[in-house]
């Protein structure tokens, strides 16, 4: 069935959906993947309309605390109606299309997000990924029925890219079977876990682990952080909440130090290693980097909730630009829809395209990831490392393409874009950090770059490759084939763009009409267009610099364009008979390299004789080189009284206009510095990662401590809503 036509709608928007070239439904049915999946999503958004509270007071007027417990009622709310839908279904199939709608579905819920995200989204994925069999029997109906709430635990104030790095240990005790989790250090309290703060009663833990001994590396380990009944922290641990950030603020993000805490020996995730009663450690997994797996499963998701939040911002730009009219183009003319002008289209059309570009490309990566899955079941890891690789840089690109064209939806709001009513704010907050989390974009791109270097080396040793990167082997016998770092990239681009057109295009070859496939393919064309655009320097063979030619000929180079220059062309240029060019100095800009250093040098000149009045004080009272060398800004300082004070004493006898000049340098070297070093004479940068003496992460956990949700033991929404949720009496 339908939506029901609204009555009162903008005349405007009627008029431009009226301009239709298709039927709405097709497209509708195409993004739901199916008539029976958009029926069922209508079934299941009707069940929630009818049953969820909703806000009283907008979201963005709570206060943290506040919106932190409205967050937990309606997500205590919607959770009772998802385990229920849940328990019903029986398939795999089945599940993971409910599991995809409920979270569509519930995002409308959230400004920003539920509290039981990383439960969801890392928790039971953990579970599946890294427990035994009898593990997963244990925990997996327990995590499936809310029974417990987890949240994944490995980021650390010292380090999230560098998991090798991490410091938590957890030391296998032989004589009790237990492991004894420790934070040896402030840097190595766990940091930033979604629902950690307050709502969490488990916690999966990435750890080194010692057992006789010898460090294996860092292991995930399932614990529980708080108690069932009075939801206290358990003792041995200190948990909290860590503090204001730009988005996800419902999330109660937490920190979590441990000191000697004991968790049974099968706390340890035993699907790819185990530690044996007696303390032998037994490795299972055939891949190294099993126990990675979630990140690279929450990567792949990351995709199509980039194509979900970008499609929801563009539509609200959209929508609003055949809404709102601005400008007079002609006079006594009704003033256009913003939609009409191309300036507009250009901000807007790109991000329909990319929608499309980032859905379908993520719906052939979860078919990829299901079927590289199914292989390591039987023992095969051959193709963990391309996965691997791919799932890295399509998260870094569409993570950051997304929050990019998610600000230009923004921009095409004008002001009313700004106020945080219009979703677009809250878009952008959630979907920047996905650039960060979850692997940062420059190191995922990074390990990409070494897979293809891998890749390369393997061409170039005539072996054989997968079928993603085999173009290299194909291109290199070419003679077309341009080996510069430019024809790799546009090779690349060209297989990314191949992913997406021939997706698709077989995504709409079977069913659809005449009208859909014509739209689908020119917003294929679109992204394709727009991105050679975008990337024109890039597409270009050759980079138009002598310094950078890929042959490394500079100083050829140089000399051939320097022949190639008009004024080669005449032995003697006419100016030499007739007006003089300008001398350089006479350009402000070379002024301003030039004047700086005949300031500074009487600068330098008079504080030399004045250190040299006290250098002999200060080094008979501390003695040579024990004296610490000046921090940069004092010495600034020094330099800038003593060269005013000893100016002005020495420059009295001298003539008006030499005194003038003198004085003018003096105010050329204070003002030069107040402006070069500006940052630093922000007294108050109000920041815990810049402070000057770089304590950041004492000044981290010092401003979380202070956070109001770190005031009270256990929020009163635990009393009120999750503790009868997880009883079963709500
Ligand atoms: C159930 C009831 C239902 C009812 C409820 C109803 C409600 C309805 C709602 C429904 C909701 C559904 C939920 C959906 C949610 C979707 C959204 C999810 C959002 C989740 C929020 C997440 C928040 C954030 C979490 C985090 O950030 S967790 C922490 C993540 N951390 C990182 O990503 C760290 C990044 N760093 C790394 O990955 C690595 O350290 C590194 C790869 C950078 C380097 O690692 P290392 O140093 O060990 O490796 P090397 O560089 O030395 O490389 C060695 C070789 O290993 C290979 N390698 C590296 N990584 C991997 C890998 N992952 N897999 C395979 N191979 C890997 C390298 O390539 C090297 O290989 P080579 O030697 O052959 O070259
Ligand atoms: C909203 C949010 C939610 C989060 N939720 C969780 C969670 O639930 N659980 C969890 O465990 N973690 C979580 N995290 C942590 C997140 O996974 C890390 O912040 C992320 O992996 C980046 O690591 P980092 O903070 O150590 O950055 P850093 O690695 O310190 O990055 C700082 C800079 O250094 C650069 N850099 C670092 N290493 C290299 C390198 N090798 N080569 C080149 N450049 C490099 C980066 O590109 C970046 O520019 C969350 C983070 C955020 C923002």
């Amino acid at each position: 069935m339908r939506n029901k036509p609204i009555a009162n709608v903008n005349a405007d928007l009627l008029k431009e959906r009226k301009n239709c070239s298709f039927d709405i439904e097709e497209l509708t049915n195409l993004i739901d993947g199916g008539k029976n999946q958009t029926a069922r999503r209508r079934e299941i958004e009707n069940m929630l309309l009818k049953n969820m509270p909703f806000d009283i007071i907008p979201e963005e007027c709570l206060s943290a605390k506040e919106k932190y417990e409205n967050a937990v009622r309606k997500s205590v709310a919607l959770n009772k109606i998802g385990v229920e839908l849940v328990s019903q279904v029986t398939k795999a199939k089945e599940l993971s299309d409910l599991t995809l709608t409920l979270r569509r579905v519930s995002d409308a819920y959230f400004r920003e997000v539920t509290p039981f995200l990383l439960h969801l989204g890392m928790f039971i994925p953990t579970i599946l990924g890294q427990c035994s069999d009898e593990q997963v029997a244990h925990w997996l109906p327990l995590a499936m029925q809310l029974k417990i709430i987890g949240t994944y635990a490995q980021t650390e104030l010292g380090h999230g890219t560098f998991i090798r790095g991490l410091e938590t240990t957890a030391t296998y005790d032989e004589r009790t079977e237990e492991f004894v989790l420790n934070s040896p250090t402030l840097s190595s309290s766990k940091w930033w876990a979604g629902g950690l703060g307050k709502t969490a009663n488990h916690c999966i833990v990435v750890a080194q682990l010692y057992t006789k001994g010898e460090c294996y590396g860092t292991h995930p380990f399932i614990v529980q952080i708080r108690d069932m009944d009075t939801h206290m922290p358990l003792k041995g641990l200190k948990v909290g909440e860590i503090g204001p950030r730009l988005g996800f603020q419902t999330a109660d993000n937490g920190f979590l130090v441990f000191d000697n805490f004991r968790i049974p020996r099968d706390s340890l995730m035993m699907k790819h290693a185990k530690v044996l009663k007696d303390g032998t450690y037994v490795k299972i997994a055939r891949h190294s980097k099993l126990t990675y797996g979630t990140m690279i499963f929450v990567r792949v998701l990351l995709v199509s909730e980039m194509a979900f939040n970008l499609s929801k911002a563009v539509t609200i730009a959209v929508r609003y630009s055949a809404v709102r009219r601005q400008s007079e183009l002609k006079p006594n003319e009704p003033e256009p829809q913003v939609l009409d002008y191309l300036t507009q289209q250009h901000k807007l059309f790109i991000s329909i395209s990319t929608v499309y570009a980032f859905q379908f490309t993520s719906n052939w990566l979860m078919k990829t990831y299901h079927t590289v899955q199914a292989n390591m079941k039987h023992g095969n890891t051959d193709a963990l490392p391309e996965l691997h690789a791919l799932s890295s840089c399509l998260k870094a690109i569409c993570t950051s393409d997304c929050s990019a064209a998610i600000e230009q939806c923004r921009f095409a709001c004008g002001g009313h874009g700004y106020m945080i009513s219009s979703n677009l704010p809250s878009l952008y907050a959630f979907t920047t950090a996905t650039r960060t989390y979850e692997g940062d974009y420059t190191v995922l791109l990074l390990q990409t770059a070494r897979f293809l270097v891998k890749t390369w080396e393997q061409v170039e040793l005539g072996n054989a490759v997968t079928p993603m990167v085999a173009y290299l082997a194909r291109h290199q016998n070419r003679e077309a084939w341009d080996e510069s770092p430019e024809g790799i990239i546009r090779a690349f681009e060209a297989i990314a763009a191949g992913v997406y057109q021939t997706e698709s295009v077989r995504s709409v070859s079977f069913g659809q009409s005449d009208a859909i496939k014509d739209v689908m393919k020119q917003l294929s064309d679109l992204y394709l267009l727009y991105w050679s655009l975008e990337r024109t320097g890039d597409l270009l063979t050759t980079l138009k610099s002598t310094l950078g030619s890929y042959d490394g000929r500079v100083y050829e180079r140089l000399m051939e364009e320097a022949l190639k220059s008009p004024l080669n062309q005449e032995p003697v240029n006419e100016s030499f008979h007739n007006e003089p060019e300008p001398q350089v100095m006479d350009f402000v800009s070379q002024q301003h390299k030039l004047f700086i250093g005949i300031a500074s040098y009487y600068s330098y000149s008079m504080t030399a004789l004045w250190l040299w009045d006290i250098l002999t004080k200060v080094t008979s009272e501390l003695g040579v080189g024990k004296t610490d060398r000046l921090p940069e800004s004092h010495g600034r300082a020094v330099f800038m009284s003593v060269f005013n004070s000893e100016m002005e004493k020495s420059v009295s006898s001298l003539s008006a206009p030499l005194q003038a000049v003198l004085r003018q340098l003096v105010e050329l070297y204070l003002y030069y510095w107040t402006l070069e070093k500006r940052g630093d004479l922000l007294l108050v940068l109000q920041s815990t990662l810049g402070s000057y003496d770089g304590r950041v992460y004492e000044r981290l956990m010092e401003e979380a401590l202070k956070n109001p949700p770190n005031k009270e033991p256990v929020n009163e929404s635990f009393h009120k809503y999750l503790k009868p949720f997880i009883q079963g009496k709500l």
